[in-house]
């Protein structure tokens, strides 16, 4: 495993002005992690150009007279496509006086093998998230370097010498194929493939590179200790040439785009506040705080010991199931601890959604004082959400309004006081990476950014048996008490259950339970069809045979027409009451806003972040169905073999990616890497990535929202590379995935956020409800991660697994 690096010789490069290297990306997902171990390990600064950025691939030399070296990183592709490589090719060629050190991974050497006379060939079978022992003749960069075990990614391979690519042998000398590229270590494992190049350095000129990936979680430290040997050799090289690098960086730094130069954190900080002057975030977040009628925000509470009270009756008796509104139900799983009821109040609260397809953000209290707003881009949505937190921040509300009274308490111990309740779609994330989502998404009524701004909200801690009413609305104790007595009697009412009253619920619940199930059994389910899955599969692995991807996360739609009654559609609270209890799991969700309707029980929390500033992600990624015959240490084996890890593997890495392009790498860690956990109809292999946010002010340091809108789509829904991965499905699998694939929770007042993997879920548009007059659709997303290990007869099984889960709720009795 990866260990905590330490930056080469301290104490002498401080005293000497850092190095600077320039690192270009290729649109990997494991860039940032690169750039993090880069800068820890060397002690040096980086900064990012992208392999298609024209600006610096026109100013290319006056660029790299500012640096000391560069690395050239993976990415999806072939490096003779030049849409693959974008400027890298500049770099083979660069005149005598203008050469600096380069060091490739994994495309990257391809690319320097390939610019040197070797030929790049297909693996036979590609090798993802596959760790093995690399063999060297310690020398050069592997100088002093002992067992290197390390991660590979790759669909594509140098050969040096073609004809004797079946050698057993590694060979360590030039050949006259490639008379300047020396070999310099070798993968023997791999029965398949034979051996295979994995490093190699040029003869006369300060270029070296390896096929592995030295980031990844999985490859032992001695993949450090190999960058730094490269950087020693790279300083020797630099001192014997003399090099002066221009130590006025602005000339060099003109030429690239902005964009991508934003990898360390100090960086983002100045762009966030760029940012905000930028939008039209103040005012629209003004609005929603005066959609209360005041400009101050207090938060007001209670707290009550409710005996394990759980939100569904809470709901029921408020009458909060009947209307718009939000229920985060963890079902006090073991998994869970938390669950929160957002109450939408009819034509008071404020709604906002957000389409990515016309970048209209539209917001108001009711459709008749709706407001639209054209954006430029879903970028100008996340200032708008931080600034209206902040504003309702009760910690910020206090300092504002006196000093003194600092002593005041707020309940601490429940995880949102207020604050934007919903989801963000997939869609959504395309946008955030710059991929063009299928064109029939305008079809869809579905906002795809949907939140409500929450004012009044009750939170029931499943650990303690406590539960916190809660407001930020000005004035509100009244309701706090009305909920307070209503918690009162519905706790006394379990301990004494009087019967006629049960029995009076229980009549009711019969009776819509009866008519549920009636419609359901007139209901017609249509499940993709296994021909067709089964070659979406076989196409994903052309992808992952030909280079373009490393894992594919293939989705399909099973749709559920249920017939109407007098114009009625189904009872989606009754529906979520069978659901949870034939599916039961830790991120519960019911939601009713803005022409949507959600009936989830996802199993799989994409990101949290408490006040604290402390941001967790949980990756799910490797499914065993649960059946008589599957045992606990059956299911423990399938998922330890080399398939299930790889496909844990390439995410696990991914979302170290996406946190460290925030929060910088140094400050992430993985606690839990590839653990079995057990649900109700699947064993799952989870692992855990966790950082700190910086401890700063919330205007000036990057915050959860921050980690949240870098990290979109979530990594376990796309495969890696996530931005290749992702316009390769949307040509595969041919429709919009909406909210499915989405993240579905909260951003808190406070500073805290915690959100769901829209999975295991079943979801209704209301325009197209409306629409139709006799039958209502329901559609369920389910898939799994494609690698070059699957079978396309597995991967449709697995489909069939998950579908299930969420289906249960629509088979009748
Ligand atoms: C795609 C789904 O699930 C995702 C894929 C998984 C897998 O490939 O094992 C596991 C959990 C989810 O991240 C789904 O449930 O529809
Ligand atoms: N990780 C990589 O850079 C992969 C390089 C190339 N696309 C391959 O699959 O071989």
């Amino acid at each position: 495993m990866l260990g905590g690096a330490k930056p080469l010789g301290t104490a002498n490069s401080a005293a000497k002005e850092r190095r600077h290297i320039l690192y270009v990306d290729a649109y990997d997902s494991f860039s940032n992690s690169i750039v993090g171990l880069l800068e820890q390990s060397l002690g040096v600064s980086v900064t990012t150009v992208r392999i298609d950025d024209n600006t610096a691939s026109e100013n290319l030399t006056t660029i790299l007279k500012a640096f000391d070296a560069v690395v050239v990183g993976p990415g999806p592709g072939h490096p003779a496509n030049p849409i693959d490589v974008g400027l890298i090719n500049q770099l083979w060629n660069l005149k005598s006086e203008d050469l600096l050190p380069v060091f490739g991974i994994c495309l990257g050497f391809q690319s320097l093998c390939l610019a040197h006379g070797a030929s790049i060939q297909r693996l036979r079978q590609a090798r993802h998230g596959i760790v093995s022992n690399i063999f060297h003749n310690r020398t050069d960069i592997f100088r002093n370097i002992a067992n290197l075990r390390a991660t590979q990614y790759h669909s594509l391979h140098a050969v040096l010498e073609d004809h004797s690519s079946d050698s057993a042998q590694p060979q360590w000398q030039t050949n006259s194929q490639c008379p300047y590229i020396q070999p310099l270590a070798w993968d023997m494992e791999d029965k398949t493939n034979g051996i295979i190049l994995m490093a190699a350095r040029h003869t006369e000129k300060p270029f070296s590179g390896v096929q592995f990936h030295p980031e990844s979680i999985c490859t032992s430290k001695e993949g450090i200790e190999l960058l730094r040997r490269w950087w020693i050799q790279a300083e020797e090289w630099l001192a014997s040439r003399s090099r002066v690098v221009a130590h006025d960086r602005t000339t060099a730094l003109k030429f690239i785009s902005r964009a991508a130069i934003t990898v360390t954190v100090r960086d983002r900080i100045k762009h966030k506040v760029r940012d905000q002057h930028n939008s039209a975030a103040p005012s629209l977040a003004k609005a929603i705080q005066l959609s209360t009628g005041s400009q101050n925000t207090n938060l007001q509470w209670a707290c009550h010991s409710t005996n394990h009270l759980g939100p569904i009756a809470l709901a029921e008796s408020l009458g909060l199931d009947r209307d718009e509104v939000i229920l985060l139900d963890s079902q006090n799983h073991s998994m869970g601890r938390f669950s929160m009821l957002g109450v939408v109040v009819p034509g008071e609260t404020m709604k906002i959604t957000y389409r990515s397809w016309d970048r209209t953000l539209r917001y108001g209290t009711g459709s008749e004082n709706e407001q639209a707003v054209q954006l430029r881009s879903i970028d100008q949505t996340w200032p708008i959400f931080q600034e209206a937190l902040d504003l309702h921040d009760p910690n910020k509300q206090r300092q504002q309004r006196d000093s003194d009274s600092k002593n005041e308490d707020f309940p601490y111990d429940s995880p949102f006081w207020g604050g934007l309740m919903g989801y963000i779609s997939y869609e959504a994330g395309l946008e955030t990476i710059g991929v063009e989502p299928h064109e029939s998404v305008a079809n869809s009524s579905i906002p795809d950014i949907n939140f409500a701004f929450i004012h009044r909200s009750v939170v029931v801690d499943h650990a303690t048996g406590k539960t916190y009413v809660q407001s930020l609305l000005p004035n509100d104790s009244s309701w706090i008490a009305q909920v307070g007595q209503m918690l009162g009697s519905l706790t006394q009412q379990r301990e004494f259950a009087s019967e006629p009253r049960a029995a009076r619920g229980n009549i009711r619940e019969l009776r819509q339970g009866l008519e549920m199930e009636k419609r359901l059994s007139l209901s017609q389910i249509r499940t993709p069809q296994e021909q067709h899955y089964r070659n979406k599969v076989l196409r994903c692995q052309d992808s992952l045979a030909a280079g373009d991807s490393y894992e594919l996360c293939l989705t399909d739609e099973t749709l559920i027409e249920v017939p109407k009654i007098d114009g009625k559609g189904l009872n989606a609270w009754a529906l979520y009451k069978k659901l949870r209890r034939k599916n039961p799991a830790p991120y519960g969700a019911y939601l009713q806003l803005s022409n949507a309707t959600v009936v989830g029980t996802s199993p799989e929390r994409f990101l949290k972040w408490d006040r604290e500033g402390n941001c967790q992600f949980r990756p799910i990624k490797g499914t065993v169905k649960k059946s008589p015959t599957m045992t606990r240490e059956a299911a423990h084996e399938i998922l330890n073999s080399s398939k299930e890890q790889a496909e844990n593997l390439m995410i696990v890495d991914l979302i170290r990616h996406d946190l460290s392009g925030v929060i910088g790498a140094e400050r992430c860690s993985v606690p839990k890497l590839m653990t079995v956990e057990e649900y109700e109809h699947v064993y799952q292999l989870v692992s855990v990535i966790e950082g700190q946010l910086p401890k700063s002010d919330r205007d000036e340091g990057p915050t959860g929202l921050d980690v949240l809108k870098a990290s979109l789509p979530p990594g376990s829904m796309t495969g890696a590379p996530k931005k290749r991965s992702c316009e390769i499905l949307r040509d595969i699998e041919q429709r919009p995935r909406g909210i499915y694939s989405g993240v579905l929770g909260y951003l808190d007042v406070g500073g805290a956020g915690d959100f769901s993997v829209v999975i295991r879920t079943a979801l209704r548009d209301a325009r197209e409800f409306a629409s139709r007059e006799s039958t209502e659709t329901w559609r369920i997303g389910a898939g799994g991660a494609v690698t070059i290990q699957s079978t396309d007869e597995g991967e449709f099984l697995e489909m069939e697994t998950k579908v299930m889960t969420a289906l249960t709720a629509f088979q009748s009795k």
